[in-house]
């Protein structure tokens, strides 16, 4: 089953990413397997309890409330997305998508090009943003 997440993941987009982007932690475990199969690298979008404290330049924003009511910052080091790069954004599960629209807004801070939310599970609560994200998965919630 894991073996199969990653190459599935990375199939649900014609444009061939140079960044994979996951949010901790499920993200990172999902995300980590896509950018494995499609041979790139992988970013970890974290929470600001998880940054390090270190000299380098971070981008962080803060999201609208999720799932849970939570406006959580995310961030990750400047320097690890390029203004040329094409970024893949990678989750388990999508449900406001509170989420995958501040991961948007990181990845355009850094000049580069956000092409979507591949998710293992859609269970957006607005559908609008399956088209304005735009977020294609492997399931939707009403499979489970
Ligand atoms: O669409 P949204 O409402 O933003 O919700 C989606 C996010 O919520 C979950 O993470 P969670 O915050 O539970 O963290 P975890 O992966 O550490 O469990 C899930 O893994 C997504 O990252
Ligand atoms: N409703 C939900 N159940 C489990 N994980 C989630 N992540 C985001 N929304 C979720």
């Amino acid at each position: 089953m894991l073996r199969e997440l990653g190459p599935a993941l990375a199939g649900l987009y014609d444009e061939a990413p140079t960044v994979v982007l996951g949010p901790v932690s499920r993200g990172s475990l999902v995300g980590a397997l896509t950018a494995a199969a499609l041979r790139v690298g992988f970013v970890e979008m974290r929470k600001q309890d998880g940054s390090a404290v270190d000299s380098d330049r971070w981008v962080r924003r803060t999201t609208a409330p999720d799932y849970q009511d939570r406006h959580v910052v995310f961030g990750f080091r400047r320097q690890l997305i390029r203004s040329g790069d094409r970024v893949l954004m990678v989750d388990d599960w999508i449900d406001t998508g509170a989420t995958a629209r501040v991961a948007r807004a990181l990845v355009e801070d850094c000049g580069a090009r956000w092409i979507g939310a591949a998710c293992v599970v859609d269970g957006l609560t607005d559908p609008r943003l399956r088209h304005d994200l735009p977020v294609r998965s492997l399931l939707d919630v009403r499979q489970l």
